[in-house]
């Protein structure tokens, strides 16, 4: 039986009581008290449960009557709006909202003239709480509002949460900007050589850059590995997607692991709280550089293996492997044929990586490519600087002249140094001549790099010169030396010192 069954089952025993009361028939009348009992006791129970359950409503319920008073609130909306049942239970709406003290956005009435749902966003003056207001009206059978039922949401915390998220997404699109202004500064420097062979590895890599294949790059130190990944990078597909560099050599041991692959949060003592993830993860649809792979241990070499075999990550102090969508490039200024003849490069590793070597030769064996780097480097101060510096002939003949080891970034310190301390707008050969003279002095010990003819040569030019300075006469430089003046002659012209000055 429903409420309303049992109400009007209850009005029915109501006049059976009354009918058998005036007819004096006790026993029927004591039979209809028991069921009035039982139907009231029912009823009772079930309103009692309805208290208790819109009680524990999070949303707080309001009940009108057909003219907009109030006759039900349950213990959220007192909580929401702040305002106690005694202050509004038997008054209308209308009143209330007149007084304008208590709530902003009620619907009540609305629904009353409308006869259907209204919602609107509700405000209450106590507790400066927004709520989204939603009333429904129960209409009797012939069809006029018998009450309206209203639910309140609390949105005052989603109303935080949405500005948090707008928040967020100024501070992301600030932070995309920045990363698309990043990569741009990236692709600044344009790579050039006059070299044959340099010209064939720039084919290579223009060949393989749009391509998702694995490159080894190898070279000594400054020979432009690092220009050449950048190079493969910006003619790849992956061009605006990330790329991240990790310098095996820079970073502890220790660190290394979690550096690449991340980990979960309390994978260890010294752990950031939330957990942190990998720069492979953070390369996912773009290009990882795995600089100084020579100097990487063997245990993370097998781990390196595993991840490049299966392209999937587990981070540390975690299980559930990750996907992985990265391109590759790896480069060395260390001899891995030599590394793994000592057992400290994996040869596994080594074949995974070498898919496309491109091996850059130094400087020294670049000889064409001094001046071009001369007049690169030499342009770009001056615009760094502000200056329109030129190089005399002789002064190019000299450079090429110079014993260069093999670092490009000698060279290019050489043109910076100039650029900032020169003065006049030609550089003389005398000039460049003191200042790389002052540099092999400053070298003090010959470079390992070159030949044994290139050093004898170094070691030679740096006597001469010293012996001329000291002396200040190329008679007396001659006799120190143990040589012949005509001698003497002869070499200053061979490394390009003046000597008719002294
Ligand atoms: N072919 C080139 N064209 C223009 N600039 C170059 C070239 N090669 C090298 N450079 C310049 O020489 C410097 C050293 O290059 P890079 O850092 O790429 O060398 P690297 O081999 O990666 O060095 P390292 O092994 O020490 O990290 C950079 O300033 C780079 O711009």
């Amino acid at each position: 039986m429903t409420d309303k069954e049992k109400i009007i089952a209850l009005k029915a025993v109501v006049d059976s009581i009354k009918s058998h009361c005036v007819l004096g028939e006790k026993e029927l009348m004591n039979q209809d008290i028991l069921t009035y009992q039982k139907l009231y006791d029912e009823l009772m129970t079930d309103y009692l449960d309805f208290r208790e359950v819109s009680d524990h409503l999070f949303d707080g319920i309001y009940i009108a009557d057909g003219e907009g008073r109030t006759v039900f609130v349950n213990e959220a909306y007192s909580r929401i709006t702040g305002i106690d049942k005694s202050l509004i239970i038997g008054r209308t709406v209308k009143d209330i909202t007149e007084e304008g003290k208590l709530f902003k956005g009620a619907v009540t009435m609305k629904v009353i003239a409308s006869k259907s749902r209204v919602s609107s966003i509700g405000k209450s003056l106590l507790t400066n709480r927004e709520h989204l207001v939603t009333g429904s009206p129960l209409l009797d059978e012939h069809g006029n509002v018998r009450m309206v039922v209203i639910n309140n949401r609390d949105i005052t915390e989603l109303r935080a949460l949405e500005n948090e998220m707008s928040q967020l997404k100024v501070d992301k699109d600030r932070v995309d900007e920045e990363v698309k202004f990043l990569r741009k500064q990236l692709s600044s420097e344009v790579v050039i050589s006059k070299d044959h062979e340099m010209k064939m590895v720039f084919e290579v890599m223009h060949a393989v850059a749009p391509t998702d294949v694995t490159v080894l790059i190898t070279g000594e130190s400054g020979t432009g590995k690092e220009i050449i990944a950048d190079e493969i990078y910006k003619n790849s597909k992956r061009s605006d997607k990330p790329f991240i560099k990790i310098n095996c050599a820079a970073i502890p041991a220790e660190l290394l692991e979690s550096e690449l692959f991340g980990y979960e949060k309390g994978a260890f003592t010294d752990a950031n709280k939330s957990g942190k993830i990998g720069l492979f993860e953070l390369a996912h649809t773009g290009t990882l550089l795995l600089d100084e792979i020579g100097d990487m241990s063997l245990k993370l070499q097998s781990k390196l293996l595993r991840v490049l075999q299966s392209m999937e990550i587990v981070r540390i102090g975690g299980s559930v492997p990750i996907k992985l969508d990265v391109r590759i490039i790896a480069s060395t200024n260390k001899d891995l044929h030599e590394e793994m003849k000592l057992g400290r490069f994996r040869e596994d590793l080594y074949y995974r990586l070498n898919v496309i070597p491109i091996y850059l030769k130094p400087l020294r064996e670049r000889k064409e490519d001094i001046i071009l780097f001369a007049r690169t480097f030499l342009e770009r101060y001056n615009k760094k600087y502000g200056k329109k510096l030129l190089l005399d002939t002789s002064a190019e003949t000299l450079l090429t002249a110079y014993h260069w080891p093999g670092n490009i970034r000698e060279i290019e310190n050489v043109f910076e140094r100039i650029v900032v301390i020169h003065h006049e707008p030609i550089v003389q050969e005398q000039f460049l001549s003191n200042l790389l003279h002052l540099d092999m002095k400053d070298r003090r010990t010959v470079s390992s790099e070159g030949n044994l003819k290139n050093a004898i040569e170094q070691i030679e030019k740096q006597m001469i010169f010293e012996a001329l300075e000291r002396y200040g006469s190329i008679n007396k430089a001659a006799k120190v030396l143990g040589l012949s003046q005509p001698g003497l002659s002869k070499k200053c012209k061979k490394y390009q010192i003046k000597c008719d000055r002294v």
